[in-house]
């Protein structure tokens, strides 16, 4: 495969800025831009509070697991994960499998200020959201960095982080392509 054509996937923390980014980049490269969690409402006809109140959690990572496995394209696609689907053992390795991985990382505080505006993230709906970021993030952590090259979306314009993540998937995408061709 030819590195330009490799696909990105975006993980990371809720508001880190995944639909943003990616949206913007998948933009500026012509590639299919796809967002885990939108494709899943649009295939439940349910928003994401909706299938946690209906039908759990646990339901909505099955349905990750289906998107990760059968729900993407092959190439030039750019996908913004939702911000747990990484979690869920098997799902950080099919996607390295697929293409580039890249993590966006942010503040709690720039967390909270993002993620308070909209109320569509049930696992926020709680008394005190900045102690549940904390505690969820300080659980993700490990597997996050785990998942690919970081890169910070704190107090920086758009259009920065945009460039910072179109030059590590371009770099990466080589690597990975030669990876592949040794195997
Ligand atoms: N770099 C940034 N600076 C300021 N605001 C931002 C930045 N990136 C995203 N935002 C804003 O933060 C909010 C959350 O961003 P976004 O929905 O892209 O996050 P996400 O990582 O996709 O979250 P989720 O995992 O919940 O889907 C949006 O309102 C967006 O406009
Ligand atoms: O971090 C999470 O577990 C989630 C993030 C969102 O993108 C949604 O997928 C959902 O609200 C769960
Ligand atoms: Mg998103």
């Amino acid at each position: 495969m030819n590195a330009a054509d490799v696909n990105l996937y975006l993980v990371g923390f809720m508001g880190t800025g995944k639909t943003t980014i990616g949206r913007a980049v998948a933009a500026r490269v012509g590639f299919q831009f796809i967002d885990s969690d939108h494709q899943i409402e649009r295939e439940q006809a349910k928003t994401i509070p909706e299938i946690f109140a209906e039908k759990g959690e646990a339901a909505f990572r099955a349905m990750e697991r289906a998107f990760v496995v059968e729900g993407h394209p092959g190439t030039r696609a750019v996908v913004a994960c939702g911000g747990g689907l990484v979690v869920q053992p098997g799902n950080l390795s099919e996607l390295q499998a697929r293409g580039v991985v890249i993590c966006l990382h942010a503040s709690v505080e720039s967390i909270l200020a993002r993620t308070s505006r909209f109320r569509h993230r049930p696992l926020l709906e709680v008394e005190d959201p900045a102690a549940r970021i904390r505690e969820l993030y300080a659980v993700r952590a490990p597997i996050y960095r785990r998942a690919g090259s970081m890169i910070l979306t704190d107090a920086r314009p758009l259009g920065d982080i945009v460039n910072h993540v179109l030059r590590a998937w371009r770099h990466e995408a080589k690597d990975w392509v030669r990876q592949r061709s040794a195997t």
